[in-house]
């Protein structure tokens, strides 16, 4: 088992969808990220800089939403997760990424990805 920096519920509003309605509105959508990295390193030096910042990867993601459009929820996780993977030391990352009021009889539909660099 390798060790990870998580961030789990992340909840954010954003225009995403594939009907015209959904074009018009701001639905829900709540990110779970899990980053493989090395926490012995920033647990021996009590540095910062030495781990994923789960504060800055959180408000990336946020950031990433209210600027961009994207009707499948797929192409929002994928492009997301390349800016991720560009923008901070990551190796590997499973998202999982879901839409909970776009089935109403489910609690949540959504996808997972995992890339390693
Ligand atoms: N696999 C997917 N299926 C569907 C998506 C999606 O992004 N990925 N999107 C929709 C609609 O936008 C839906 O959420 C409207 O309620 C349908 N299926």
């Amino acid at each position: 088992m390798k060790d990870l920096v998580f961030i789990e519920g992340l909840k954010t509003q954003a225009v995403i969808g594939v009907y015209d309605w959904e074009k018009k509105i701001q639905q829900e959508l709540v990110f779970d990220l899990e980053m493989e990295h090395d926490n012995r390193v920033p647990a021996a030096t009590d540095d910062l800089s030495k781990t994923l910042d789960y504060e800055a990867i959180s408000n990336f993601i946020l950031a990433f939403c209210a600027e961009r459009q994207f009707e499948l929820i797929e192409t929002l996780a994928e492009r997301l997760v390349a800016e991720l993977i560009e923008n901070f030391t990551l190796s590997a990352v499973a998202l999982t990424l879901r839409k909970p009021a776009a089935v109403p009889a489910a609690n949540a539909v959504g996808v997972k990805i995992c890339r390693r660099v």
